[in-house]
C-alpha cells in the first residue's frame, strides 16, 4: 500500500486540523464541516499530482494551447455520515467526477460494521476515491471496500482519510490489495480501548451533523 501523508510539511492545513480538534471551535458544526471541506480540497490537490495525465489541445479565442489533463474518469465515493463534508471538498476540485455514497455504522464496539445503503455509479476502468475522515480500526473502510468491489474493479484506488490510527493503517495493509494508495492528513494519533482515535477529534459524524441516538 502506498501511503501519502500530506502534513509532513507545515502548511495552513495545520490550522484546519487544529480547528477540527479544538474542543471549543469544533462546537461550531458549520465551521467543523467547512474545515472538513477545506482539508478535502487540499488533499484533492495533493492527490491530483499522482494521477495519470494526457495531452489535450485547448482552443482559446486567439489560438490553441496544449494542456496536460487528468486521463481517467474519477469517481468519488464517501462513507456516510462523516464522509459527506470531506466529499464536498473533493467535489469542488474534481467537479466533473461521478459520486457514490455508502453507509457504514460501527456497532458492538466497532467489531461489527453495518453496511446498508449503497448508491454508486460504475467505476470500472475509472479512478476510485474512497473518502472517510476517520480511520480507527479500519473495519468500516474494509467492509465498504469489499461491498463496493463485489461486482467490478476500478483502474486505481485512492483511500482518503483525515485522521488515522496506526491500527487502522495496519488493518488496511492486511486486508486490502497491495497496489492501492492511502492518503492521510494528520500524523501521530493512536486508538483507545473504546476504538476511538486519541487525541483525535471525537465523533466526526456527530460533530458534523449532530449526535445520533
Ligand atoms: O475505522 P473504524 O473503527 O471503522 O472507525 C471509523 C468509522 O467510524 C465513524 O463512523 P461511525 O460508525 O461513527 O458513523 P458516523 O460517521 O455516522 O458517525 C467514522 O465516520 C468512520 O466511518
Ligand atoms: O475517533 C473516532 C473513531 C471512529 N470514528 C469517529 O468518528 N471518531
Ligand atoms: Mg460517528
Amino acid at each position: 500500500m502506498h501511503i501519502h501523508y500530506i502534513s509532513e510539511q507545515n502548511s495552513i492545513l495545520n490550522h484546519f486540523l487544529a480547528q477540527l480538534r479544538d474542543v471549543e471551535i469544533q462546537k461550531d458544526s458549520m465551521r467543523f464541516r467547512k474545515n472538513m471541506e477545506r482539508i478535502g480540497e487540499i488533499m484533492a490537490y495533493e492527490l491530483s499530482k499522482k494521477l495519470s495525465y494526457t495531452n489535450c489541445s485547448i482552443q482559446t479565442p486567439l489560438g490553441t494551447k496544449d494542456t496536460m489533463m487528468i486521463k481517467d474518469e474519477v469517481v468519488l465515493c464517501s462513507i456516510l455520515r462523516a464522509g459527506l463534508a470531506l466529499h464536498t471538498g473533493f467535489m469542488s476540485f474534481f467537479d466533473d467526477a461521478e459520486n457514490g455514497f455508502v453507509s457504514a455504522a460501527r456497532t458492538h464496539g466497532a467489531e461489527e460494521i453495518l453496511v446498508e445503503y449503497q448508491a454508486a455509479p460504475s467505476f470500472k476502468d475509472k479512478c476510485l476515491l474512497l473518502l472517510d475522515p476517520m480511520l480507527a480500526t479500519g473495519h468500516s473502510m474494509v467492509a465498504v471496500f469489499n461491498q463496493l468491489l463485489q461486482k467490478e474493479q476500478p483502474k486505481e484506488i485512492h483511500i482518503c482519510v483525515v485522521i488515522a490510527a496506526p491500527e487502522g493503517i495496519d488493518y488496511l495493509k492486511q486486508h486490502l490489495p497491495e497496489n492501492i494508495h492511502l492518503w492521510v492528513a494528520s500524523l501521530y494519533d493512536s486508538l483507545n480501548e473504546k476504538k476511538y482515535i486519541i487525541p483525535g477529534i471525537g465523533d466526526a459524524g456527530d460533530l458534523a451533523y449532530g449526535e445520533k441516538l
